[in-house]
């Protein structure tokens, strides 16, 4: 019998080969057959071993035997004698590995597959729990409130209704159409017939009745005398119950149910064969086959296509919406996932209900007295429900989504399982100046908000700082790990036991810095901290200093790729177009089926995680939020403090004090003194800072024509200063620039100065 859910493909016979130069019935022209390939040790059929191989069809699969073969002594004639080029099917004898192969795959597990995994185990006896609990728990608290007042309110009428059927049965009621019909056909002999056999039955009806009221009368009073009142309140209860239900309203059920039934779609073969119709993907000619039969998986179904020949994953994915309208969901139901074994097979799991849009619960975290932030922690489920574990050891990450999609929340996360491990120094920055991340001052060992310079402190100068401080720290890292005896660093990589000793002081560091573009923008800094940050994502990771980064707005100019590519991992909530997407997960992951734009607004805290592990996918983000956050980091903090790591400005240690406004002192120290340097074009105060301070300034002198000079006059505004046009004499030409004037430098220098020493 063949398999229902396998449409099988068009077998290419004698009735659909060509009819153009290689039709063989043609005697005008020669046929010219193929030569064969070259030998390949490889078998075609499933070289992998994949544990779940396409199904093989006849004539649809070739292989390649050797040509020098004692049956094909010349290759080159017997083509020439028009050797088929396609084997016919079955010519070639299965070894016995093979067919035992092919046995071992297409036997059917005893067990179905979710009694056989825990994860799927549990997940089915909590559904029951939970079903079965809430129906119990439905009816019990209607029981008193609903159904015992209506069974008392029909009793009444079900003790009629009773009571006129027995007395029916007793004057044998339902023989009187008979008899009326005997008397009408003046049929005299049946009359008799029948009224013998009433007396006889209303005779024998009487007395058992008289009987038993003589049985159960005093048997009723005694059970009223004598009986215990348990018995007693049963016997009410079942003979009122019992009555009640006589008497109930065939239309109005007495019991209503604790569950709405939805409007069920069993997923069928059809169903799906429609959908790559309608999104164009395949003909009613052509087909798609199916591998495996159409399944449960999870809270919905699991179903492997097999598309046409030339048609790819890719294709599937471009036509993610259209799939979904033909199946009849919504997009944020249906996952492609792509499968290894072809290009041409699609992996599909249909979901009963958006699985996004439920929140996957409270952060574990509040439960967890610390953590070892060397271990995977669970960060949240994936679509499925699956807890989904992350590890920030050895990487970097990047999160990009719009505004209000759970950026903060998804990197706060982490930067919370880290403060619960006491032996993780943790560096936090937030462009935004949020109160997202001010708890983290109890335990951060450097730590600044927004940019604007308060209370005499620069965030931006302090970042800054920090950073270099880092650097210096990886640096020396690598020196002192390539330096330390072999017992102690093995692989020469740092180890847990190394990260916890005190005495070496090289703790697993996370960098957490995020609405990065605010400082990657900044005019004097920016391209600093852009080169410090880059360094650190590229090269810290590896002696455990991981850079976790997010932004809103991940393009070339506020925060741009060459920073971006340095991060391993990407997670991407919800963005706007499927390019931004690809411009957070990496180019080509929309090729791959990864496209954050497809996400909702409701979808807070969902968002796409590339790079962690081999498999990208979905996370719902466990939530922590500010008061959670609030008692994790009061945690941590005594935690801390118990271990003796609290360091840095958790406990009031600053990096050296920070110089405020050094570009002014830069610009002075480059300006000269003279009549003729009085003013100054912005182009040659530029390429003169580049000289004094080519870290901080290089970038700005690589900078074309007007860029240049805007670098300069962009930088100034915070002080008030503004360029004006300058004309100078350049080879016996008038050349007009904007430039500074010297005395508005000095005059901002010295407001400063005033300002500094007021405070
Ligand atoms: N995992 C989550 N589960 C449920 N809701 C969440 C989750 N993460 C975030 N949210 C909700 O989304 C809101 C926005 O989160 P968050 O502040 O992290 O967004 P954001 O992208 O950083 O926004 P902005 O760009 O404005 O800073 C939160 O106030 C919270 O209500």
């Amino acid at each position: 019998m063949s398999d229902p859910y396998v449409h099988e493909q068009p077998d290419p016979g004698p009735d659909d080969a060509p009819t153009d130069a290689t039709d063989t019935t043609d005697t005008t022209g020669k046929v010219v057959p193929f030569r064969r390939a070259a030998p390949d040790p490889v078998p075609t059929v499933d070289p992998t071993g994949s544990p779940d191989p396409a199904p093989v069809e006849a004539a649809a699969w070739t292989a390649d035997l050797p040509d020098d073969g004692p049956g094909d002594p010349d290759p080159d004639r017997a083509a020439d004698e028009g050797t088929p080029v396609d084997a016919a099917p079955g010519t070639y004898p299965v070894s016995l590995a093979e067919w035992m192969e092919a046995k071992d795959t297409a036997r059917r597990p005893v067990l179905p597959q979710w009694l056989r995994t825990p994860a799927e185990r549990q997940m089915v006896w909590q559904w029951a729990l939970r079903h079965y609990g809430a129906a119990t728990g439905y009816h019990a608290v209607r029981l008193p409130l609903v159904y015992t007042p209506k069974l008392l309110a029909y009793a009444p009428r079900g003790a009629w209704r009773w009571s006129a059927a027995f007395g029916r049965w007793v004057s044998d009621a339902e023989a009187k159409p008979l008899r009326a019909a005997a008397v009408r056909d003046e049929d005299a002999a049946e009359y008799l017939r029948l009224s013998r056999q009433r007396d006889a039955r209303v005779k024998l009806r009487t007395l058992l009745t008289g009987m038993s009221s003589l049985v159960g009368l005093p048997l009723a009073l005694t059970l009223y005398v004598m009986a215990p009142s348990w018995l007693l309140a049963l016997a009410v209860t079942s003979l009122t119950g019992t009555l009640g239900c006589v008497g109930a309203p065939a239309d109005r059920p007495l019991v209503h149910p604790a569950k709405v039934t939805f409007r069920k779609r069993k997923l069928s073969s059809d169903v799906v064969v429609r959908a790559f119709e309608a999104a164009g993907m395949t003909t009613k000619d052509q087909g798609i086959t199916f591998p495996r039969p159409i399944g449960r998986d999870g809270e919905g179904w699991r179903v492997v296509v097999d598309l046409p020949f030339g048609k790819t994953f890719a294709d599937a994915v471009k036509r993610h919406e259209s799939l979904s309208s033909g199946i009849d969901i919504a997009p944020t139901q249906l996952f492609l996932d792509r499968d290894e074994s072809s290009a041409r097979r699609v992996s599909m799991w249909i979901a009963d209900r958006d699985p996004l849009a439920v929140p996957a619960g409270p952060t574990p975290l509040l439960g967890a007295t610390r953590v070892d932030f060397w271990k995977p922690f669970p960060w949240g489920r994936d679509e499925r429900g699956n807890e989904v574990l992350v590890s920030m050891v050895w990487v970097s990450l990047l999160v990009g989504a719009v505004p209000r999609q759970g950026k903060t929340f998804s990197a706060r996360t982490i930067a919370l399982a880290a403060a619960l491990d006491p032996y993780v120094r943790l560096i936090v920055f937030d462009g935004k100046a949020s109160p997202d991340w001010r708890k983290f001052t109890k335990v951060a060992h450097r730590i600044g908000f927004g940019i604007v310079p308060k209370n005499g402190f620069d965030p931006v100068e302090h970042l800054l700082s920090s950073l270099r401080e880092l650097k210096a720290d990886v640096e020396d890292r690598y020196h002192r790990l390539s330096e330390l005896p072999l017992h102690i660093c093995p692989e020469g990589k740092l180890t847990p036991e190394i990260s916890r000793d005190k005495r070496l002081n090289m703790p697993l560091t996370l960098v957490v810095v995020d609405e990065v573009q605010e400082y990657l923008q900044h005019p004097v800094h920016g391209r600093e901290i852009l080169d410090l940050l880059v360094y650190l994502a590229r090269v810290a990771p590896a002696v455990g200093v991981s850079v976790a980064t997010s932004t809103q707005k991940p393009d070339d100019k506020a925060c741009p790729s060459v920073l971006r590519d340095q991060h391993q991992a990407r997670f991407a909530l919800r963005v706007g177009a499927y390019q931004v997407s690809d411009t957070i997960l990496g180019a080509g992951s929309y090729a791959e089926g990864l496209d954050a734009s497809r996400l909702l607004k409701s979808h807070k805290g969902v968002g796409i995680l590339k790079g962690m592990s081999d498999d990208a996918g979905i996370v719902r983000n466990y939530l922590a939020d500010g008061r959670d956050a609030d008692r994790i980091l009061s945690r941590a903090a005594m935690l801390r403090e118990a271990e003796g790591t609290l360091s840095g400005d958790a406990v009031g240690d600053a990096p050296a004090a920070a110089s405020t406004d050094v570009l002014l002192d830069d610009i002075a120290a480059v300006l000269g003194r003279g009549k003729a340097e009085a003013k100054v074009w912005s182009d040659t105060v530029v390429d003169r800072l580049a000289e004094h301070k080519p870290e901080t300034y290089g970038a700005w002198a690589k900078l074309e024509g007007r860029a240049k000079a805007d670098q300069l006059s962009t930088a100034l505004k915070p002080y008030g200063i503004g360029t004006e046009q300058i004309a100078r004499r350049v080879d016996g030409k008038q050349i007009n620039k904007r430039g500074i004037v010297r005395d508005d430098v000095a005059t901002a220098i010295t407001e400063r100065n005033r300002k500094r020493a007021a405070e």
